[in-house]
C-alpha cells in the first residue's frame, strides 16, 4: 500500500536505488516505492578534511554514489533511469567521522569511542533526476541530510567483544545496528530512527513534496495556486511558469479541473504487477534462483527457454516489486521470494498465486447481465463463487491441488497462534474447525489449550491430502479429522465452532446458510470463533448488509450484526495477527 501521495508520483517512473544496503531497500520498499537496485561502485574515499562539516561529507558521498550509477546506466543502456537515489550514513563523534569498520579491531575502537556518550548519525541523500538528450546525460541533483542524536550506555569490555563477535557491526556505520542487537547499546535517540538505520524516510518524502508540489499542495493538477512557481511536473521535468493548456481552459471557463485521479490510474495499472508475479511463478523463476549463485538475465532466459529481452524485463519488474535483487553478478531471490514464492519455501504461497493466475476473479464473468437484470452482484450473480480455493479444486491437477493446500497451510500457519490466543478459549473442551483443511489452526489451538480436543471437518477430497502436513510433537493427538460437507452433513458436536478464512469465498446466501447451521448446532454457552474479517465501523453494519470489501472480506461489524441476529450474544472482536480480526460470539439460550 502506498500511503504517501508523493511516493505515488514515482510509481510511473524508472527509479533506481544506488545502494547495496539491504536496510535502505527495505525502508523504501515498505514505503511502497518501486525501484531497481543498482549498487554504486563509487569508492567512499573523499578526503574528509576538505569538507566543512561531517554532513557535507555524507551528502557529497551520497551524490557521487548516485551520479556514478546514473552515468554507468546511461552509458550501458543509452537510456538513463528517471530518478537515481543515493545515500550515505556516517557517525560523527568528537570531530571524527566514523564509517563502516574495516575489521574487528576497528569496530572495537569505534564502539569504545561511542561508549557512554552521545554522538550524531548523519545520512546524506541525493535524488538525481536524469534525462538523456541526443545521447547526452543531463542530471539535476537535489540533496539533503538528516541528523539523529544517539546516546550509548557505558559498555563493558565483555559486552563489546560479544557484540563484535556477533558479526553485526561490520557493515554498519559506526559499527552498530540500532535495529538489531545494537539496539541494546542505545540509551536514548533524538530524531528520526530510520535515519540511523540508513534512510531518513520522513525527510525524503518532504523533499519529494518540495520537488513535486512546490506550492505545498498535494496534487499539482488543479493549478490555480501554482502560477508563478517553478517545480517538477508529473514527468519530473521542470515546470515552466507559463500556464499549461488545462490552466488556460480553466481560467477561461472559471472552472477548476477536478483533482488528478492518481489512485484510479494506479488501479488501472496495478494488474501489471500481479501479471508479472503470476508469470514469474508459472515459469518457476524463483525456484531457479533459489539458493544458487546469482544468474544473469540471459542465463535465466536460457534455462527457461524464453527470450532474453522479455526475461530481462520480467526480472527487472520482479526487482521493482521486491521479489528479486539485482547486483553486478546477476539476479537472486529476496527473502520474501525464498519464503513465499518458491515451490518448497517454508511458507510457500506459490500454489495460491498459480490458482489466482489460472482462475481469474469471478467478478469479471458476467457484469453486464448483472447490471441489466438488477441482480444483487454480491450474491453470486457475477459468476459463481465456489467456496474456498482448496475446496473448489476438483478441476486442478494433483500438483496444483497440493500447491494450493500448501499455500492454505502456509497462510494458516502465519496467523494460527495469533488466532488461538486472540481470546481466552480455555472454557471450551471440544472444538470443531469447519473447513479446517490441513489442521494448522487446529494444532495451534491444541498447543495452547491442553484439554481442548479439536475436530477438523472438511471435504473428503481435501482430507485425503493432509497427512503430509501434520506436525510432530506434543498434543498432536488432540487433533482429529472428520470428512464431511458442512452444507450437507450434520455438524460434529462441539463446544466451540471455528470458521476461519472460508467465508470470503462464499456468496451471501451461503454465508447465511452456514452460520445458521452453526447457530443451530451450537449449544447455549457454546462459542463461535470467526476469523478473517475486516475492521469497519459498527454504524455501517446495518446499511451494508453482508457487503464485501474489494478483497472479498466483509467487515467485523457486519458479521457481529449477523451473529447477534442468529442468537449469539456478547460478540467480541480481537486482532488475530497482522491483518485479520477474529470475532468470538457466545450462543444464548434459544
Ligand atoms: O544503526 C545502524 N546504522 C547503520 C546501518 C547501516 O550502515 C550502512 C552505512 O554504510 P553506507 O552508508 O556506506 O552504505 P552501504 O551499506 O555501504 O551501502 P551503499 O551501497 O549505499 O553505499 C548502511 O547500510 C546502513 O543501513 C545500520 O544498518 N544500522
Amino acid at each position: 500500500m502506498v500511503l504517501c501521495p508523493v511516493i505515488r508520483k514515482l510509481l510511473h517512473k524508472r527509479v533506481v536505488l544506488a545502494s547495496a544496503s539491504p536496510r535502505r531497500q527495505e525502508i523504501l520498499r515498505q514505503a511502497g516505492l518501486r525501484f531497481e537496485v543498482v549498487p554504486s561502485r563509487f569508492k567512499e574515499m573523499l578526503p574528509k578534511a576538505l569538507f566543512p562539516s561531517p554532513p557535507a561529507y555524507a551528502v557529497e558521498t551520497a551524490k557521487q554514489k548516485a551520479l556514478e550509477v546514473a552515468r554507468r546506466m546511461h552509458q550501458k543502456d543509452l537510456r538513463a533511469p528517471d530518478v537515481v537515489i543515493g545515500a550515505d550514513t556516517i557517525v560523527a563523534v568528537g570531530g571524527l567521522i566514523l564509517e563502516k569498520p574495516v575489521d574487528k579491531q576497528d569496530a572495537y575502537s569505534m564502539l569504545s569511542r561511542l561508549s557512554g556518550k552521545e554522538h550524531s548519525v548523519f545520512t546524506g541523500v541525493a535524488i538525481v533526476h536524469c534525462c538523456s538528450r541526443d545521447g547526452r546525460l543531463d542530471t539535476d541533483v537535489s540533496e539533503f541530510y538528516e541528523e539523529t542524536r544517539v546516546r550509548f550506555s557505558e559498555l563493558s569490555e565483555d559486552l563489546l567483544w560479544e557484540y563484535i563477535d556477533s558479526g553485526e557491526p561490520m557493515d554498519k556505520a559506526g559499527g552498530y545496528g540500532i535495529q538489531a542487537l545494537g539496539g541494546m547499546l542505545v540509551e536514548q535517540v533524538h530524531g528520526d530512527f530510520l535515519n540511523v538505520v540508513g534512510f531518513p524516510l520522513n525527510r525524503f518524502c518532504k523533499k519529494l513534496a518540495e520537488l513535486y508540489y512546490p506550492s505545498g499542495r498535494e496534487d499539482p493538477r488543479p493549478a490555480q495556486s501554482h502560477q508563478g512557481r517553478g517545480g517538477r511536473d508529473e514527468d519530473g521535468g521542470e515546470r515552466t511558469q507559463a500556464a499549461g493548456p488545462e490552466e488556460a481552459v480553466s481560467s477561461r471557463t472559471g472552472h477548476s479541473p477536478p483533482p488528478f485521479p492518481t489512485g484510479l490510474l494506479e488501479l488501472v495499472d496495478s494488474f501489471k504487477a500481479s501479471k508479472a508475479l503470476f508469470t514469474a511463478c508459472k515459469l518457476k523463476v524463483f525456484d531457479l534462483l533459489k539458493d544458487g549463485a546469482p544468474l544473469k538475465a540471459v542465463d535465466v532466459a536460457g534455462k527457461l527457454g524464453a527470450s532474453a529481452c522479455g526475461t530481462g524485463r520480467l526480472l527487472d519488474t520482479c526487482v521493482a516489486l521486491g521479489f528479486l535483487q539485482k547486483t553486478d553478478r546477476g539476479y537472486s531471490n529476496t527473502e520474501t521470494a525464498n519464503l513465499h514464492l518458491t515451490s518448497d519455501g517454508a511458507y510457500s504461497l506459490r500454489g495460491l498465486v498459480l490458482h489466482h493466475s489460472d482462475h481469474p476473479w469471478d467478478l469479471s464473468a458476467r457484469p453486464e447481465s448483472a447490471g441489466r437484470d438488477g441482480v444483487d452482484p454480491h450474491d453470486g450473480a457475477l459468476g459463481e463463487r465456489t467456496g474456498p480455493p482448496c475446496q473448489a479444486s476438483c478441476t486442478h491437477s494433483e500438483e496444483t491441488r497440493l500447491g494450493l493446500l500448501r499455500a492454505m497451510h502456509s497462510l494458516a500457519k502465519l496467523t494460527a497462534r495469533h488466532v488461538a490466543t486472540a481470546f481466552d478459549l480455555s472454557r471450551f473442551s471440544s472444538a470443531c474447525d469447519l473447513g479446517g483443511c490441513t489442521g494448522a489452526l487446529a494444532h495451534a489451538l491444541a498447543r495452547e489449550y491442553p484439554r481442548l480436543r479439536v475436530t477438523v471437518f472438511d471435504l473428503p477430497e481435501v482430507l485425503q491430502h493432509v497427512a503430509g502436513f501434520q506436525p510432530d510433537g506434543p498434543r498432536t493427538e488432540q487433533v482429529s479429522f472428520l470428512p464431511g460437507d458442512f452444507f450437507e452433513d450434520s455438524l460434529p458436536e462441539a463446544d466451540l465452532y471455528v470458521v476461519s478464512r472460508i467465508l470470503r469465498d462464499w456468496p451471501d446466501g451461503k454465508v447465511h446458510e452456514l452460520l445458521s447451521r452453526v447457530a443451530r448446532a451450537c449449544k447455549p454457552g457454546g462459542g463461535l470463533l470467526l476469523v478473517d474479517v475486516a475492521a469497519g465501523p459498527e454504524a455501517e453494519a446495518e446499511a451494508e448488509g453482508l457487503r464485501r470489501r474489494a478483497g472479498g472480506e466483509r467487515s467485523a461489524a457486519v458479521y457481529a450484526h449477523l451473529l447477534r441476529r442468529l442468537g449469539f450474544a456478547d460478540v467480541r472482536a480481537a486482532g488475530a495477527g497482522v491483518r485479520p480480526l477474529a470475532l468470538l460470539g457466545t450462543r444464548g439460550a434459544p
